[in-house]
């Protein structure tokens, strides 16, 4: 069941046209990533979908209500934890999330018991007392996503749930995520200009200058780019070459006195050329093609994350995270 479905989606800010029609469907316990360099216009959208910023053009439907005519319905309805941290540092883990309740009107007689419920599904129990402003930026960001999910969206939205953290507590931020889907059956809708982390979703749109380039799920949109290569070590690569040419019709080559071959799935190829090479084999390895291979191929250019582990100043001037 699709829990988001908009068509034609547009925003302009004075000269810039920021999205330029997008068409998008994402399906209910999906995790679902937009991936895309800086500037391309991924926070823009997210905005116009949880009804923060409202769109020039286009229409659709948000967990299961009208973009334009229920954002109510809408904002109820979803979780969203922006790019920069609006967490209150003054007040307590467990303050924070009792202001976010209230603001929710969630009952009392079950603020106490979501608000702890969310602490402990994403490790913060014992540390609910604790200012904010004592907290790590791991810390901050999983309870952001626990106030996120405090009452009970359908639909939880992250611009940038990793950016600014230490590999470490990138890989831990996407423990939580997959545990959210699993444990609860929302969809996530994230956005992110990390290649190797858009690879833990299950779809994903590639967006860049306003526009989706491509959107299916990672292992598609690899093989779209091309095949798999295998290197083969062996004392007798002149005949693996020779073999392979009369067995699978493939042409190999040697290069640096490896065999390398091109082939559609390594996974089926190296057990069948195992099975019945009949010289020996020292090594065997392979190389897929990565999303940065997909970008590149999807717009000529080359993928560099520049900003490394740097977090965006909020208001400081955008810089180009990607070439
Ligand atoms: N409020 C605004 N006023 C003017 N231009 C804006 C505004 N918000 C975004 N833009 C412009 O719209 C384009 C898309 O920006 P957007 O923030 O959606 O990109 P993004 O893909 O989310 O990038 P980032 O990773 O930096 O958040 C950019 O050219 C940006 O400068």
């Amino acid at each position: 069941m699709a829990v988001i479905e908009v068509t034609g989606l547009t925003k302009r800010f004075k000269e810039v046209e920021a999205v330029k029609g997008v068409d998008l469907t994402v399906y209910e316990g999906e995790v679902f990533g937009f991936l895309g360099p800086n500037g391309a216009g991924k926070t823009t959208t997210i905005s116009m979908l949880c009804t923060i910023l409202k769109p020039d053009g286009g229409q659709g439907q948000v967990a299961g209500y009208d973009l334009w005519l229920e954002k109510d319905k809408v904002r109820q309805n979803i979780g969203l934890v922006f790019q920069d941290p609006t967490l209150d540092r003054n007040l307590t883990a467990y303050e924070n999330l009792w202001f976010h309740a209230l603001i929710y009107g969630i009952p009392a007689r079950e603020r106490r018991e979501r608000i702890e419920m969310v602490l402990k599904m994403v490790e913060l129990y014992e540390r609910k007392d604790s200012l904010v402003q004592t907290f790590s930026g791991g810390m901050k960001r999983r309870l952001e996503i626990a106030r996120g999910l405090l009452h009970h969206p359908k639909i939880l939205f992250l611009d940038e749930p990793t950016v600014g953290l230490d590999p470490q507590t990138r890989v831990h931020i996407w423990e939580y995520i997959h545990k959210i889907r699993k444990e609860k059956g929302i969809t996530i809708f994230l956005t992110t200009h990390y290649m190797d982390e858009a690879e833990n979703c299950d779809r994903i749109a590639v967006i860049d200058q306003g526009k989706i380039i491509a959107l299916d799920t990672p292992d598609n949109l690899k093989q779209m780019v091309g095949n798999n290569i295998v290197y083969i070590n062996s004392p007798e690569a002149a005949g693996i070459v020779t073999f392979i040419k009369e067995k699978f019709n493939l042409e190999a080559k040697i290069v640096k006195n490896q065999v390398v071959v091109e082939v559609k799935e390594a996974e089926t190829f190296i057990p069948a050329l195992l099975r019945e090479l009949p010289f020996p084999v020292t090594a065997v390895s392979i190389k897929k093609p990565t999303l940065d291979d997909v970008f590149l191929k999807l717009t000529g250019r080359e993928i560099r994350d520049e900003v490394g582990e740097n977090h965006r100043t909020p208001g400081f001037s955008r810089r180009r995270r990607w070439r």
